[in-house]
């Protein structure tokens, strides 16, 4: 793997789009699904997007195939369609691509996100895992991915994580560059606002929302404030 140069950097095409003067929107929330979803769970999605704003919804259901998945995703995907949030596949770009999905999200062992844009074409968003690696993240935004996501920031049950990640890289990313940066692992409202101030784009969260004791729509609720503690900075 090589090492960007400053130089390279400048000159690279892609990211001089990246260097566009404009606006960070606030940070947002993209919620990911449980790893296990039972019959009941588009009445409890929509229970969470009752809670406040949710920019993103992430279908990722761990040691299930493509069919299964997508006999699940129907009315998910509806609901999100209705509630104007984007619906994103995890790690299947095929799936993505067979359900018309708004996006997919991929890690490092899960395609290369140059062949996911031929496939998706450009409407699409893709996402990538890029640990807390300033060097992944910087191939994918060269690679044409929509978001780098950083992480785990924080200790999770959740999924079994072997990279940690700081909020500096966050900050580090987004003084650098427009592309959004997702913050995921372990976050919780209580434990988000240094992420925010770092400058976050989106927070992805799956247990703060799903196990809150006061359920879904709660879980998302507590996350107004955190959300809004930082103004958007001017780019
Ligand atoms: C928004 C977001 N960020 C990171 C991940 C993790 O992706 P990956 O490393 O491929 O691990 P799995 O989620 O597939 O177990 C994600 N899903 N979403
Ligand atoms: C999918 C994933 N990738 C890194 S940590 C994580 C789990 C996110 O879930 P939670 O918000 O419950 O930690
Ligand atoms: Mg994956």
């Amino acid at each position: 793997m090589t090492d960007f140069t400053d130089e390279e950097l400048a000159l690279d095409p892609h990211f001089a789009d990246q260097f566009e003067a404009g606006f960070r929107p606030a940070c947002q929330l993209y919620l990911i699904s449980p790893p296990t979803i039972g019959d009941d769970f588009v009445d409890r999605l929509a229970q969470a997007f009752d809670g406040g704003d949710v920019a993103a919804f992430q279908l990722r259901l761990k040691g299930l195939d493509d069919d299964a998945i997508a006999a699940a995703a129907g009315p998910l995907q509806a609901l999100c369609a209705e509630r104007e949030v984007a619906f994103i596949i995890n790690d299947s770009v095929a799936l993505a691509q067979r359900l018309g999905a708004d996006g997919v999200h991929l890690g490092q062992g899960d395609g290369d996100p140059k062949e996911a844009r031929k496939l998706l074409g450009p409407k699409v968003q893709i996402g990538v895992t890029c640990h807390d690696s300033r060097h992944l993240a910087m191939e994918a935004g060269e690679a044409g991915a929509d978001y780098v996501a950083f992480g785990a920031f924080f200790p999770t049950t959740t999924k079994e994580v072997t990279h940690h990640a700081e909020p500096s890289v966050l900050g580090w990313w987004t003084t650098l560059f427009e592309l959004p940066c997702v913050a995921i692992g372990g976050v919780t409202a209580d434990n988000a606002g240094p992420l925010v101030a770092a400058g976050a784009d989106f927070l992805a969260v799956s247990g703060a929302v799903w196990n809150h004791p006061q359920g879904p729509t709660a879980g998302v609720a507590a996350f107004k404030d955190v959300l809004a503690s930082k103004a958007p900075p001017p780019r």
